[in-house]
């Protein structure tokens, strides 16, 4: 799909091919599509990302809520958004034993006792080691810096949708800034 196409496209074909860039956050794409027409790749993701910046934190907490926790009850229920499915499989989640399974649901549950959102990670940028690692790390850390790393990670996993849509390579695409940063 190019560029050419993706401006070419009407409200409800926009949000029927964008509406999960943002897991179950069709509202962001409907917002997007009213900034069109878009230069690139990188310009149709700064809009996402800036409509996500702008929300007031109640805003941004209820995108965090959107998405099912990994390895959780969406996932044994076989309720998970296509994508979602995809990113869990490919970090190796849909395949723990019952005990890793367990550890991760109780370490998702203490993270939402927290802070109040479920945890948040690109998963296919981990793997089935790394989850639980990364999140007991992340379950002491502050609240602020907390809510600001996990809307970084729901760049990462926007990036990564997108690069799909599009053709992209994710690495040849600029990385989001919030992440870049977070990087160096
Ligand atoms: N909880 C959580 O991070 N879920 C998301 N992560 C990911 O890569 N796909 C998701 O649905």
């Amino acid at each position: 799909m190019d560029m050419e196409k993706v401006n070419s496209m009407g409200f409800r074909e926009f949000v029927d091919v964008f509406g999960n860039i943002i897991e179950k956050c069709p509202l962001v794409a409907a917002a997007v599509w009213s900034q069109r027409p878009f230069s690139d790749l990188q310009d149709l993701e700064n809009h996402f990302f800036a409509f996500i910046d702008a929300l007031p934190r109640s805003g941004q907490e209820g995108i965090l809520r959107c998405h099912p926790d990994l390895a959780g009850r969406d996932l044994q229920q076989g309720t998970l958004t296509a994508e979602s499915q995809r990113e869990q499989s490919q970090a190796g989640l849909t395949s723990l034993d019952a005990d890793d399974r367990l550890r991760l649901q109780q370490l998702n549950a203490r993270y939402r006792e927290r802070f109040g959102f479920p945890f948040v990670l690109a998963a296919r940028l981990s793997d089935r080691d790394a989850v639980p690692r990364e999140l007991a790390r992340r379950l002491h850390c502050q609240p602020e810096s907390e809510l600001r790393t996990a809307l970084g990670e729901v760049k990462k996993i926007g990036h990564l949708r997108l690069a799909d849509l599009l053709g992209a390579d994710p690495a040849r695409v600029e990385p989001p800034r919030s992440w870049r940063s977070e990087r160096q």
